[in-house]
């Protein structure tokens, strides 16, 4: 696939601005090739022995000023091409987090964290590079290697310019070659300083397994692995920096031996002043730093064309759920389900999850779903709620297609309290709220009273403003489910689902959240996936699921006089004292 650069883009569009960056560098590079200019008649007069207080008293005013004016020209251009860069960064960051938040949850299912962080923050930081250093170094080496050199050749002497300069590309070469090995082994002492890290944290995380476990022993053992790992991992860098060092010295020093001593010649036999042989090797100390420079710009530009390439990648994958391209904007989703022949299998996966579904929720009724695990209960929520995309013609709200609703709207219309609560690091009322729509703090406070939290609430002493996460408190686990289903309570919903998500609240707590919302929402449907019998027996319909397929569906009465597998299911909790549906 051909990807377009971003840096290109951005180039274009902030072309005069960059220009502009461009004027002032030059001034900057074109101020520096001056000194040795000044430095030329200096060494002249001493040679002639004409040199007096004025001229030396003359060329330290204008090597002071030509100092200031190389900082403020050179700092200008800098302050403004690495701006510029920052705009790409953003927008590049922007249009990438903007991507992932239109993805579906699948997506993510299939990316590992880390490589997400790593693409937002080392992708973009390597594109940004390009735009920052990479065209601020490129246009410096440009003019300062390009007019010394010229300089140099015209000025002095052609063939002690072109002897001099020989050794140099093998500079840019080098450093490019040794660039890419240091990166390579820099990136080794990161993950050896990420491992390091990760140890200690897991083991001040898991110090109670640890020490309840004996395993203190383990730890240590864990802990000097890492370490002797990263002490390795970092003597192998600063061999290479070493080697790099000591090369390039070599080539530098290669460079200036060539000119010295055939300089030195061309000074014995006259061809060239003093004062010349002097300004060349000035020119020459000049086009060191801009030749090692093109090598970090080449190796700049390789890293970065590769992350612009990933980058691509990831913005070019078009979300799997999205809404079809006739979808009316309009209407609600009112609560009544069908569901014809779904049968459904996971992308990547042969297995069918779901097999030949036919169900009828009629509005404002309730539907239980219970079964094995791994029977298809949570499938069933997934395609519901187009999580993963359904077959088409399978499920109908109020007689549409879901494929006709809106993906705002579905959303809107369906509360849904997924089985892992996650709460975020605001407070409790922020993740109370966490919805799009506006809500009041007697909003919160009513969402709370319903999913029986709301007493656990006010016992903190900034009640709903109590901040959560790492920095705040930690919630117990069934206190964690309560505040994600006032989550989903909150909402002017038409269909609320929850999935296992009464878990980790005991029986009595689950039946006033359950009769709490039969009293509020007679209007609404409601469908509860629950290994709990006692959580769903008075629900109008309950399905029990079997390897994907409905395989008993009736009320709680008329499962019991089936005698099959939801009969089992409830004589094991009932009189076998277990909460749980065993395999
Ligand atoms: N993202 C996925 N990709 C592929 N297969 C999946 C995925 N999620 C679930 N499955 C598979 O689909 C089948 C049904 O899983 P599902 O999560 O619906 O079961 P469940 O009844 O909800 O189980 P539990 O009670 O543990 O929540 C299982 O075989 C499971 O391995």
């Amino acid at each position: 696939m051909k990807s377009e650069s971003f840096v290109k883009s951005h180039l274009i569009r902030y072309k005069w601005q960059y220009l502009f960056g461009t004027i002032l560098l030059s001034i900057s590079s074109l101020l520096q090739l001056q000194i040795p200019k000044f430095l030329e008649t200096f060494a002249d007069h001493v040679e002639a022995s004409t040199l007096t207080q004025t001229i030396l008293i003359q060329l330290a005013i204008y090597i002071t000023l030509i100092g200031f004016g190389i900082a403020f020209f050179r700092s200008s251009g800098r302050i403004f091409i690495f701006r510029l860069s920052r705009i790409l960064e953003k927008k590049v960051r922007r249009s990438l987090f903007t991507h992932w938040v239109k993805m579906p949850s699948q997506y993510y299912n299939k990316q590992r964290i880390g490589d997400l962080m790593s693409h937002a923050i080392n992708d973009v930081n390597l594109i940004r590079d390009v735009a920052m250093r990479g065209i601020f170094l490129t246009i410096e080496a440009f003019i300062l290697i390009t007019v010394a050199v010229i300089t140099m050749a015209i000025t002095i002497n052609v063939w002690l310019t072109l002897l001099v300069i020989l050794p140099l590309p093998g500079l840019t070469y080098l450093t490019y070659k040794f660039r890419l090995q240091i990166q390579e082994r820099s990136t080794k002492v990161q993950e050896a300083i990420g491992h390091l890290t990760s140890t200690v944290q897991e083991f001040c995380s898991g110090i109670r397994v640890v020490k309840s476990y004996s395993q203190e022993n383990h730890e240590r053992q864990r802990f000097k692995r890492d370490n002797q790992h990263n002490v390795k991992a970092n003597q192998q860098l600063i061999l290479t920096n070493s080697m790099f060092n000591s090369i390039s010295i070599g080539i530098v020093g290669l460079s200036y031996l060539l000119s010295i001593f055939f300089g030195g010649l061309l000074v014995m036999n006259g061809t060239i002043s003093l004062g010349e042989f002097v300004a060349f090797n000035t020119y020459l100390s000049l086009l060191i730093a801009p030749v090692e420079n093109l090598g970090k710009v080449i190796n700049t530009l390789q890293r970065g064309w590769a992350s612009n390439i990933r980058l691509r990648n990831i913005l070019n994958t078009e979300p799997e759920v999205k809404d079809e391209s006739m979808v009316q904007e309009d209407g609600e989703v009112h609560g009544e389900i069908h569901i014809e022949n779904l049968s459904f299998s996971y992308p990547e996966s042969n297995e069918v999850a779901l097999k030949n579904i036919h169900l009828t929720v009629p509005r404002g009724s309730s539907l239980a779903i219970v079964g094995r695990v791994g029977s298809g209960k949570t499938t069933l929520i997934n395609v519901l709620t187009r999580m993963y995309n359904p077959p088409k013609g399978t499920i109908f709200y109020d007689g549409r297609d879901i494929y006709e609703i809106p993906l705002k709207t579905l959303r809107k219309s369906v509360g849904i309290v997924p089985q892992e609560n996650f709460l975020f690091s605001s407070t409790i009322a922020k993740n109370i709220a966490f919805d799009p729509e506006h809500y009041s703090r007697e909003d919160v406070a009513e969402a709370a009273k319903l999913s029986q939290v709301y007493n656990n609430i006010i016992e903190f002493p900034k009640k709903f403003d109590t901040p959560l996460g790492e920095r705040g408190i930690s919630l117990s686990g069934g206190q964690r489910q309560r505040v994600s289903i006032a989550r989903s309570l909150i909402k002017e919903a038409s269909i609320f689902i929850f999935d296992d998500s009464l878990s980790a609240v005991d029986g009595e707590t689950e039946e006033k959240i359950l009769q709490g919302m039969k009293e509020k929402m007679n209007e609404q449907t409601t469908i509860i996936v629950s290994h709990r019998i006692s959580s769903i027996k008075h629900a109008d319909q309950i399905i029990v699921m079997e390897e994907g397929r409905i395989a008993e569906r009736g009320t709680h009465e008329s499962l019991l006089k089936e005698k099959g597998l939801y009969r089992r299911m409830y004589e094991k909790q009932t009189f076998g004292h277990e909460n749980i549906i065993g395999d």
